[in-house]
Order: C-alpha cells, then sequence, then structure tokens
C-alpha cells in the first residue's frame, strides 16, 4: 500500500538555500525513495513572485513523489498540518560578518513563527531551524513554542559534520562514505570543536582511528579544526553567497537520519537542547546563551523513529 504523504514545511523557499532544497526533498533524498511528499513553502511577500517561480518548477519537474505544492507568504497557511519544519528563512552574513551578526533581525522572525507552528503543526512535528544564528533561533523558537517537545526542536550542525567528514577523507585521500563518527561540540560558530578522537576510517584491514592514520596531531589539533570552523566564511569569500547546495544537503541528511536512522555503529551531529547528556549541562548557559546550549546528539537509534513519535 502506497504511504501517506508527509507535508514537510521548507521556510525562506524562494532563497538560495530553499532553491537547492526543495528538489531534494520531492526527489526523495529526505525522507526516502518511497515516501511521498507535499511541500509548504512560505517567504515573505517581497519574495511572492519568486516563490510563485519555485512552485511552478517543481510542478514542471513532475517529480513522481511531489502530491502537492502550497506555496504561501502566510506563516498559518504555512504551517498548517505540518509533519517536518525546515527554517531556513532570514538573512545570511555577508563578508567579515559573524553568524550572530544577523541576530537581531532573525531572532524576531522566530519568535513570531513558533507560534504559528506551535498552533498549526500536525503532533510531534519534527523541527530543523537552518538560518542563522541557527542555535539561538531554535533556543527562541523553542521558549515560544513550549507545547512543542523540546526534544523536537533542533539546529544543523550535520554541515560542520560534514565538512569534518571531508577534510578527513581529503587528508587521507580515501572515500568520504568511509570516514565516520566525527563530532561537532558546541555552537554552529566558529567556537565550535570538530572532534576526531572517536572517529575511524573503514580500510582493507578493518576499521581504524583517524588519528593512528592521519599520524599528524599538529593539523589534526590545529588547521582541521579552524578549517572546519571557518568554512562558511571561507565560502562566503569564495562565491559571494554563503553555502547553498551543502546547507541543503546537510539538512536533509539531518532529517532522514532523525527520522529513519543512522546504520549500525555509526552516530552523527545535530544541535539540541541539553539535557545534561554528555556531562554538559542541562539547558541553555546563564552567561553565553547561544553559545552553549546546544550539543551534538547521538543518533545510533534502535529501530527507525515513527514520523509521529
Ligand atoms: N546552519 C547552517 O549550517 C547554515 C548553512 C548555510 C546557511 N545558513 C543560513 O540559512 C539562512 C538562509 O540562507 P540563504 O543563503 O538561503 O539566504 P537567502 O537570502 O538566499 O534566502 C533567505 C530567504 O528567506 C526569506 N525570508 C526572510 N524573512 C523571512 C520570514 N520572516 N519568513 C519566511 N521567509 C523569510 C527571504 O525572503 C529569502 O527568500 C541564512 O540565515 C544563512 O546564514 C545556515
Ligand atoms: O557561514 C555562514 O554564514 C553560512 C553557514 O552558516 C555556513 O556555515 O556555511
Amino acid at each position: 500500500m502506497a504511504k501517506e504523504p508527509v507535508r514537510v514545511l521548507v521556510t525562506g523557499a524562494a532563497g538560495q538555500i530553499g532553491y537547492a532544497l526543495v528538489p531534494m526533498i520531492a526527489r526523495g533524498v529526505m525522507l526516502g525513495t518511497d515516501q511521498p511528499v507535499i511541500l509548504h513553502m512560505l517567504d515573505i511577500p517581497p519574495a511572492a513572485e519568486a516563490l510563485n517561480g519555485v512552485k511552478m518548477e517543481l510542478v514542471d519537474a513532475a517529480f513522481p513523489l511531489l502530491k502537492g505544492v502550497v506555496a504561501t507568504t502566510d506563516a498559518v497557511e504555512a504551517c498548517t498540518g505540518v509533519n517536518i519544519a525546515v527554517m531556513v528563512g532570514g538573512f545570511p552574513r555577508k563578508e567579515g560578518m559573524e553568524r550572530k551578526d544577523v541576530m537581531s533581525k532573525n531572532v524576531s522572525i522566530y519568535k513570531a513563527q513558533a507560534s504559528a507552528l506551535e498552533q498549526h503543526a500536525a503532533p510531534n512535528c519534527k523541527v530543523l531551524v537552518v538560518a542563522n544564528p541557527a542555535n539561538t533561533n531554535a533556543l527562541i523558537l523553542k521558549e515560544f513554542a513550549p507545547s512543542i517537545p523540546a526534544k523536537n526542536i533542533t539546529c544543523l550542525t550535520r554541515l560542520d559534520h560534514n565538512r569534518a567528514l571531508g577534510q578527513i577523507s581529503e587528508k587521507l585521500n580515501v572515500q568520504v562514505s568511509d570516514v565516520k563518527n566525527v563530532i561537532i561540540w558546541g555552537n554552529h560558530s566558529s567556537s565550535q570543536y570538530p572532534d576526531v578522537n572517536h572517529a575511524t576510517v573503514n580500510t582493507a584491514a578493518g576499521e581504524k582511528p583517524v588519528r593512528e592514520l592521519v599520524k599528524d596531531d599538529a593539523w589534526l589539533n590545529g588547521e582541521f579544526i579552524t578549517t572546519v570552523q571557518q568554512r562558511g566564511a571561507a565560502i562566503i569569500k569564495a562565491r559571494k553567497l554563503s553555502s547553498a547546495l551543502s546547507a541543503a544537503s546537510s539538512a536533509c541528511d539531518h532529517i532522514r537520519d532523525w527520522v529513519l536512522g543512522t546504520p549500525e555503529g555509526t552516530w552523527v551531529s545535530m544541535g539540541v537542547y541539553s539535557d545534561g547528556s554528555y556531562n554538559v549541562p542541562a539547558g541553555p548557559s546563564h552567561t553565553h546563551v547561544s553559545l552553549k546550549c546546544f550539543l551534538p546528539f547521538n543518533s545510533v537509534l534502535p529501530r527507525p523513529l515513527a514520523l509521529s513519535e
């Protein structure tokens, strides 16, 4: 029997991440190639015409899994009945800025959209915040949507996780799919700590620790960390636009692994509200609310999570 469609909200859908992300969702990259989807796309009135253009292209692409498109500038209409919400809407930083510099503009958006989600999304809607500062926006959304369980509100550190995998794969000249179990600790900002101390590489001789294979602690403790921390800025410098295809792809990875589980023995990084795990104090830090409240989430799931969980 065909599966019921899942409703997926993408805010900021007329922007550059949105343009990369919606076709991935419609092709099954996020929820599987047997999972029909209905896309809900939200943007602001000045972007309404562009948003309608994206809708036209989705229709023209004739994606077999795409069972409907809602394109709107009304947050209530956009949030109604959604099972997954990917919050991309907001302003990106420009060259020379830190991610926290867009805080004043973006945080107010998340207050307003929290209420729309809380009141109109499907029960147990899973929320992924992508817009920067991602951790702070997720915390604001949690505070202003108190009836959504805190464990359902997450932010994107998977892009940093994937960047770390990519750097190790290039250094060792191995397939990125053979590298696993890096961890991103802390905020999606230049203060994050990419941790390779449990990471391994699948080799002809079995799984080997990354540190043993790299044999260069100076690089692992120095250039590797700063490259991952500064990768977003390097992309803005090169493209004059912030990362989009890698952000969209990582957002799909984040939701896919959350809903469908990770392969046995593999974990991934997600920004989550701290429940005190990993010896880190529960809840937001009193001194650096945005810097310390979210942690990587060990998603070695014993079984796939149903969307209703
Ligand atoms: N967490 C991560 O790893 C990561 C990675 C890349 C980018 N980002 C962030 O994602 C965000 C989007 O980046 P982008 O490159 O797509 O930017 P963009 O400017 O191309 O697109 C953003 C879209 O959001 C829309 N928008 C603005 N206010 C809105 C609101 N109130 N409701 C709905 N939509 C609204 C804009 O009209 C625009 O279409 C930025 O904040 C960027 O910094 C995060
Ligand atoms: O760095 C940025 O501002 C965009 C995004 O957060 C990224 O990491 O690429």
